[in-house]
């Protein structure tokens, strides 16, 4: 409710996140490098550090038929699927559900030798941002997932370095209805989803091990859990 200590922070991280993900990747010289393409997804890297750390911001772009952006959002906000298609996580505890919109998350992810393992806690908000101004506007469905602390769990005080992570997963659904006024279905939708991340590995990891892990697991995330969605709503009505 908006009423939360969190709530200022989560609308401007909120707006933030949406503004950046809808900007383009701009001209070549913005300095995002293409490094992983598979059919209609292309993700990007700029190589930044942060003393000494590597906080390469992502950006993914996709288009996947079939699914909608409300659909893309609602199978990566709710608890209930994550450990479906979240390979690297190895716990995850809703530390508080805030709203129906928005909760606080505990997660602990598989160490990846060399690096010591890594935990994070982050607010989740879901939100629609409707086109009702402009009908030809953009209709989006958004998630946006930005670390946080909590009084019970203090950073680094287990074996797990703690992580920093704002994520945004923002979607726009296109619908092209049949020309003969027939239902909408499945095979007249789609959805482009921008996936930006910037994770700060917290602890020192070495920028060829995070550098691989990104390249290795970035691609390997987006297309499981792209699939995922698909097959989850394959036989369900169309969520708008
Ligand atoms: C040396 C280890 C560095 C840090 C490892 C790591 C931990 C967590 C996370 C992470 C990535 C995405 C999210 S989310 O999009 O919010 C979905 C909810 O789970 C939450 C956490 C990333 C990474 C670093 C790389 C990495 C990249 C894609 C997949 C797995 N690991």
């Amino acid at each position: 409710s908006s009423s939360h200590p969190l709530w200022p922070e989560i609308e401007h991280v909120v707006q933030q996140q949406v503004e950046w993900a809808r900007l383009g990747l701009g001209d070549s010289g913005s300095g995002w490098q293409l490094f992983a393409e598979d059919g209609e997804m292309r993700m990007y890297r700029r190589e930044e550090e942060v003393d000494g750390m590597v906080v390469d911001p992502l950006k993914a772009v996709h288009i996947v038929k079939g699914i909608t952006g409300h659909e893309v959002c609602h199978y990566f906000f709710s608890p209930q699927y994550r450990y479906d298609w979240e390979t690297t996580l190895e716990q995850m505890t809703v530390l508080e559900t805030i709203s129906e919109d928005t909760c606080l998350f505990l997660q602990t992810h598989k160490r990846i030798w060399p690096a010591s393992q890594r935990d994070v806690i982050f607010w989740s908000h879901i939100r629609h941002l409707p086109n009702n101004q402009d009908r030809d506007g953009p209709d989006i469905w958004t998630v946006v997932n930005h670390s946080t602390e909590h009084k019970d769990h203090p950073a680094n005080s287990g074996k797990c370095v703690r992580i920093f992570l704002t994520v945004c997963m923002l979607c726009q659904t296109r619908v092209i209805p049949p020309k003969d006024g027939t239902p909408i279905t499945r095979d007249d939708i789609s959805c482009k989803i921008t996936y930006c991340s910037v994770v700060n590995p917290g602890g020192w990891a070495p920028a060829s091990v995070l550098r691989a892990l990104y390249k290795r697991e970035y691609p390997k995330f987006l297309k499981r859990f792209t699939a995922y969605v698909i097959n989850q709503t394959k036989d369900k009505q169309i969520m708008f």
